[in-house]
């Protein structure tokens, strides 16, 4: 029987993310830092005996950049990849380039944590996460999802928040279990699915 294997991965850290700043689809690469932790996710699933038959990135060179990092590790550089921006990161909108402390500063703790980890209240001018579900999820359904439950193993490399919400409906997770989930970079997520695609096993690669 096909194991219906699906691999999660956040790029590692990003030259903004080091920065604090709020990122979005501003496109930095990783650090020195963030090559590391992209090749240490590698590692860790080479080392679970772990290859795949596909792979899903962004449109993003943080996420690309990780994705090629973790293929070189397993010894998988040949790959088929996919491309595509419905896996982008949230749209920060008018947030996009601000220090998230100094947007701490003028608008409260409070009100930056509801625009970073709540479901339905956008940032100014981007994306909540029920908008980047809205656009994640049909493209997980229709392009991704079919090959899973095919036994393509399927490993995909994306971001904080495209991944917290296909991780919203994967582990069935109310608005308010979403507020505190976060995701580590470089730190692989692995599922196995059913059949009927709900989550037989879920293994959490942190260090
Ligand atoms: O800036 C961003 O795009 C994201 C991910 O780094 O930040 P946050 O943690 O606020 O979702």
């Amino acid at each position: 029987m096909s194991e219906r294997l699906l691999v999660l991965v956040r790029h590692g850290q990003s030259e903004w993310n080091l920065k604090n700043l709020f990122t979005g689809w501003k496109d930095p690469d990783l650090t020195e830092l963030g090559i590391a932790e992209a090749k240490e996710a590698g590692r860790k699933l080479k080392a679970q005996g772990l290859t795949f038959d596909v792979a899903f990135t962004s449109d993003l060179t943080r996420a690309q950049h990780t994705l090629k990092l973790m293929l070189a590790e397993i010894g998988q550089s040949g790959l088929p990849t996919t491309k595509d921006l419905a896996l982008n990161e949230r749209d920060y909108g008018d947030l996009s380039g601000l220090n998230k402390d100094d947007a701490r500063k003028k608008w409260g703790e409070d009100q930056v944590l509801i625009w970073r980890r709540s479901y339905d209240v956008p940032p100014p001018g981007g994306e909540s996460l029920k908008d980047t579900l809205a656009r994640a999820l049909p493209y997980y359904v229709q392009e991704i999802l079919p090959g899973v439950l095919r036994g393509q193993r399927t490993l995909v490399a994306a971001h904080g928040n495209s991944l917290r919400a296909l991780i919203m409906v994967l582990e069935k997770l109310t608005p308010a279990q979403i507020l505190k989930r976060e995701l580590a970079t470089g730190v692989p997520v692995i599922y196995r699915l059913n059949a009927d695609s709900t989550v037989a096993t879920k293994v959490d690669l942190a260090a």
